[in-house]
C-alpha cells in the first residue's frame, strides 16, 4: 500500500496540502478526484518523489519515499505527470523505451526490446513507432506517454489525468488495460480524474479532495453520493445507478 501520514506542503509560502493522511490500497485502482485547485497534482508528485516532501512521511510498499534510492524506487512505482516536457523530436519508440531505462540502465537486453513492443502494441502505437512526437495528436502522444509508464512495469502506477485528450474509446480502452493491470496482473494504480464517471465504473478506492485535503474516501458507492459530490463541487449533483454502481449526473 501506499502511506501518507501528516503531509503538509507549502508552495512560496502558500499552504498547498493541510496535514494528509491517507491510505492506497495494494492491488487496487485507486481515483483521485476533485476540483481544480484542491491539491491532487500535488499530492501524486510528492508520492512519486516528483518535488521534496517538506513534511510528514510517505511509503510505497513499505520504501520511504524521502530515502529510498532513485534506482529501486523506479523499479517499485512509475509516475506520469501532467506536464510532460520530453524533447518532441523523439520517435513514439524512443518515448516508450525509456520506461524500460530503471531496468537495465543503459543496456537494453531482448527482454526489454520485447517489453517496448508489447506496450506500443498495448496501446495501439505499434503503426505510429517511427513518427516523431511532434508528428502526432495529442491523444496519441498521451496513449505514447502512458505506455512509457507501463513498459517501466512497477507494481505500482501513478498517472495524473491520463484520460486528457483520450476518445471515448481510447479512454474506455485504458480504463479496460487499467483494471487488467490490477484484476490480472496483481499491480496497483493511481490516478487523478475529473470524469466522475469514470471512477464511478472502473475504480475500486476513491479519494476526494478539496482545499488541500481529502473531504473523503472510500468505495465508489461510498464517496459518489449526492451530499459528498454536491460539496466537492460547490454544486448540485445527482446520482443514480447504472449496473450496480454509481452514475453522477451534472448535466441537471
Ligand atoms: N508552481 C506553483 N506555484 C504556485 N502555486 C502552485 C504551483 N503549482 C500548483 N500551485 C497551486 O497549488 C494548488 C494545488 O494545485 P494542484 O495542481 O495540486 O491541484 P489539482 O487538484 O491537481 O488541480 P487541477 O485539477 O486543476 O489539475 C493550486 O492552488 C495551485 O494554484
Amino acid at each position: 500500500m501506499i502511506q501518507i501520514e501528516g503531509v503538509c506542503h507549502a508552495i512560496a509560502d502558500t499552504p498547498i496540502l493541510h496535514d494528509i493522511t491517507t491510505t492506497l490500497p495494494k492491488g487496487r485502482l485507486t481515483a483521485l478526484i476533485g476540483p481544480n485547485g484542491a491539491g491532487k497534482s500535488t499530492l501524486l508528485r510528492l508520492i512519486g518523489r516528483l518535488e521534496p516532501l517538506q513534511q510528514g512521511r510517505v511509503t510505497v510498499a513499505s520504501h520511504d519515499v524521502t530515502t529510498t534510492p532513485t534506482d529501486r524506487l523506479a523499479q517499485v512505482m512509475a509516475i506520469l505527470g501532467q506536464q510532460n516536457a520530453i524533447a518532441s523530436r523523439l520517435r513514439l519508440s524512443e518515448l516508450v523505451a525509456f520506461g524500460r531505462w530503471p531496468h537495465h540502465k543503459g543496456r537494453p537486453g531482448p527482454q526489454d526490446h520485447a517489453l517496448v513492443w508489447l506496450a506500443l502494441k498495448t496501446f495501439a502505437l505499434a503503426d505510429l513507432a517511427d513518427r516523431f512526437l511532434d508528428e502526432v495528436s495529442g491523444g496519441q502522444a498521451q496513449r505514447a506517454h502512458i505506455a512509457m509508464a507501463w513498459a517501466q512495469d512497477t507494481d505500482w502506477l501513478l498517472l495524473d489525468e491520463p484520460l486528457n485528450n483520450l476518445d471515448m474509446a481510447h479512454a474506455r480502452a485504458l480504463m479496460g488495460r487499467l483494471r487488467g493491470l490490477v484484476d490480472q496482473g496483481g499491480r496497483s494504480v493511481a490516478m487523478v480524474v475529473h470524469e466522475i464517471n469514470y471512477a464511478a465504473a472502473w475504480a475500486d478506492h476513491v479519494i476526494a479532495m478539496k482545499d488541500g485535503r481529502v473531504s473523503a474516501e472510500g468505495t465508489p458507492a461510498e464517496v459518489l453520493t449526492e451530499a459528498v459530490l454536491s460539496d466537492l463541487y460547490d454544486a448540485p449533483i445527482r446520482v443514480g445507478a447504472h449496473q450496480g454502481r454509481p452514475l453522477v449526473l451534472h448535466h441537471v
